[in-house]
């Protein structure tokens, strides 16, 4: 098997770096691209209470385990298969299961620091940053973290703005600049969408010409 071509998908929290993954996904076929969600690599933390794994700062670098993430992306580079860790939000810590995912063609990984770890960021082929306003990512943030997440209005924003925002203007909003494309206002900007889809078939296709 070639190697796969991977796509690095970041921008703040709330931009709409999976949206714009579930539809690139969504436009090739399933044998042949895989997304991985960087944040599937938050470390786990069942060895903390509930209460200490509040106090976490997910918002830096260090929260994630990013050398198991290496690790299988260099795995899914030499054509192995990965056990995905899965991560639950409610409860801060990863799940015991994992999911299988095979190595295919096209691999999207999708998260606010993918761009961050030069090593990381050394094995992506295409980089993307989705750029959406602050007051824009807060809003769809408070929303989803409410109905998905288990929080309250108070606890997201005061984690928004004692740790998120401080957080993605340190480390999120400098690695705009690693980007080969930048996407304004994230998961409907169809246009960008319809581009990058067009070269992923673009690349699909040359691969099956080749092989
Ligand atoms: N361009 C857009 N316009 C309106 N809503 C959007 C847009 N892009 C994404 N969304 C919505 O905003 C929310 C956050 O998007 P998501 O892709 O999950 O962001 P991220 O993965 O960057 O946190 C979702 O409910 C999604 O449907
Ligand atoms: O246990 C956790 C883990 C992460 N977070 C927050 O999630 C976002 C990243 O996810 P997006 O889907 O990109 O929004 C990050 O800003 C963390 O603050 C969390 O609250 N709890």
């Amino acid at each position: 098997m070639k190697k796969p071509i991977i796509i690095g998908i970041t921008g703040g929290t709330g931009s709409g770096k999976s949206t714009v993954a579930k539809e690139i996904y969504k436009s090739i076929p399933a044998e042949k691209i895989a997304v991985i969600e960087q944040d599937s690599y938050y470390k786990d933390q069942s060895h903390l209470s509930f209460e200490e794994r509040t106090k976490t700062n997910y918002d830096h670098p260090n929260a994630f385990d990013t050398e198991l993430l290496l690790k299988h992306l260099k795995m899914l580079m030499n054509g192995e298969a990965i056990d995905k860790p899965l991560y639950d939000f409610e409860i801060h810590t990863r799940k015991k299961e994992t999911v299988r995912v095979e190595p295919r063609d096209i691999i999207i990984l999708e998260g606010i620091m993918v761009l961050v770890e030069p090593e990381i960021r050394e094995l992506l082929d295409i980089k993307l940053f989705v750029d959406t306003d602050a007051d824009v990512r807060i809003v769809r943030r408070i929303q989803r973290d409410i109905t998905e997440r288990g929080r309250t209005i108070d606890s997201v924003i005061d984690q928004y703005i004692n740790v998120v925002r401080p957080m993605h203007m340190q480390f999120i909003e400098p690695t705009k600049r690693y980007a080969d494309i930048i996407i304004p206002e994230g998961g409907f900007n169809k246009v960008a969408i319809d581009i990058m889809i067009a070269k992923v078939r673009d690349i699909v296709s040359k691969r099956e010409v080749i092989e």
